[in-house]
């Protein structure tokens, strides 16, 4: 099949590899020429385990251009650009316009247009409406609302095996649900099919759902910690429980990253506009909002004052395997230090600080990260912290205090080392 994806992204760059290696013939367009540049040298502008590998192998079936006119051949065309958050929680949807508008001008013969963006409930059927109102024959496309539910760092495995595929069809579409089968043939995965909506609320019931598990865990640990229990132990009891499951039940300094923070405030505010009042999707933000400072306050009783103090931070990604930094708890963290007089060491095996910040410099190892610090703090999860020898650790800092920001961490082995452990409600 000749597919276009339109938005070479995390999710734009993923989808268009892994239908390529399925044996599609695709094309991948993005107005940002930098990034088309790099696609067509071979490199991929981010870092996505496999991602690279999987694009160089499928290289005869994957094509890269700003070209709109390459749309005229392709059969289904994903959109798959950003839908970033406006400042009052509702979503952006500026590049799904001017996709629209692309479209409008492009569209000679018969496309399945599938939306993998995530979008506000009923923006599909608006997106349809819209296409008329440009002067496309209602006859010659079809809307399917595909959303996209990968995580960053597995994007690759998530996409060959994701646990559903979710196909939002227009009332009366009964030729698109077997489109989405062909494009996705050889994909082994239940098929959930509802109206345009519903898919489009799936998406973000999903993330805030998921997003609640951890401001539940969240708020949990802040207990534990006035009960002088260990939240992990809380995480494991609860966890055997078949109806609440082992995952995304791990405290720490908040989520980050470029989907819950917007997609749970798109949710909320998609709820207003409807004059429901999302009383637990507030509950869930205000918790988030309120972790660092916890997670801060914590620090600052350990090594108060503050002012002066070396920390050294490990991690700057808003989760491990990835060098997105987009709304990263670790960065946020790190700007608070700064802020407060610290100077601060920052390490990460792959991202790097999104701005300069006063007294924080960003290093090349955990060694040199360590090196005289007052503090040590874990600030993302990567698999490289979780292994240090804490004797060496101890023999370069000053201070002794490790703080673990991601309660990732072998506590015994940090402490048989001489150094103090500190969790996110492992007092
Ligand atoms: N990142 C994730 O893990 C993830 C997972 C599931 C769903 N989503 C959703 O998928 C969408 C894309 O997310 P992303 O992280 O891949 O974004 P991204 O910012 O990495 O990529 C979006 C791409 O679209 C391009 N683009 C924007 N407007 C364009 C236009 N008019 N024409 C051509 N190209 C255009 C941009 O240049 C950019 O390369 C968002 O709605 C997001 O919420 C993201
Ligand atoms: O127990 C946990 C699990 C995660 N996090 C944090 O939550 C954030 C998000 O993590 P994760 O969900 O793994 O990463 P994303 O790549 O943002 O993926 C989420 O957002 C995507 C975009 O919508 C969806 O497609 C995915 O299904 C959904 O998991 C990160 O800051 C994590 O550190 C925790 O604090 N505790």
């Amino acid at each position: 099949m000749n597919i276009c994806i339109i938005g070479a992204g995390y999710v734009g760059l993923t989808t268009a590899a892994v239908l390529a290696e399925l044996g599609h013939e695709v094309h991948c367009i993005d107005h940002d020429e930098r990034k088309i540049r790099l696609l067509n040298n071979g490199e991929v502008p981010f870092y996505e385990p496999g991602l690279e590998e999987l694009i160089a192998k499928n290289d005869n079936y994957l094509t890269f251009s700003g070209r709109w006119d390459d749309i005229k051949r392709a059969a289904v065309v994903v959109i798959c650009v950003g839908t970033p958050p406006r400042p009052d929680g509702g979503t952006d949807l500026r590049y799904i316009e001017a996709v629209l508008d692309r479209l409008a001008t492009t569209i000679k013969s018969y496309k399945t247009i599938v939306t993998k963006s995530t979008v506000p409930p009923g923006t599909n059927e608006w997106m349809r409406a819209e296409l008329i109102r440009k002067g496309v024959k209602p006859q010659l496309f079809r809307i399917v609302s595909n959303p996209e539910f990968l995580r960053e760092g597995s994007a690759v495995y998530d996409m060959f095996h994701p646990d559903k595929i979710v196909v939002g069809l227009e009332p009366d579409d009964d030729q698109s649900l077997a489109v989405m089968q062909a494009v996705y043939a050889g994909i082994n995965a239940p098929y959930l099919t509802t109206s345009l909506t519903g898919a489009e609320l799936i998406k973000y019931a999903a993330n805030a759902f998921l997003a609640t598990k951890i401001s539940f865990i969240n708020e949990m640990a802040r207990i534990c910690d006035a009960f002088a229990v260990d939240v992990n132990d809380i995480a494991r009891g609860i966890g055997l429980d078949p109806r609440i499951g082992p995952h995304f039940l791990r405290a720490g300094l908040g989520y980050g990253g470029s989907c819950f923070p917007k997609d749970i405030k798109a949710l909320e505010h998609a709820a207003r506009s409807r004059q429901v009042e999302p009383h637990l999707l507030k509950a869930v933000q205000t918790i988030n909002a309120t972790q660092l400072d916890v997670c801060f306050q914590k620090l600052n009783e350990q090594l108060a004052p503050l002012t002066d103090k070396k920390i050294a931070v490990l991690g700057i990604s808003f989760k491990p395997n990835t060098d997105d930094t987009r709304f990263s708890p670790a960065e946020a963290l790190i700007r608070r230090l700064s802020e407060n007089g610290c100077t601060v060491a920052a390490y990460d095996p792959k991202a790097t600080l999104s701005e300069p910040l006063t007294r924080v410099t960003q290093v090349q190892s955990v060694h040199e990260a360590i090196q005289g610090a007052d503090g040590l703090v874990i600030a993302t999860d990567w698999d490289e912290f979780r292994t240090l020898d804490w004797g060496q650790v101890k023999a370069a800092m000053n201070g002794t205090l490790v703080f673990d920001g991601r309660n990732c961490l072998d506590r015994h082995a940090v402490e048989q080392s001489g150094l103090r452990y500190m969790g996110v409600g492992r007092p």
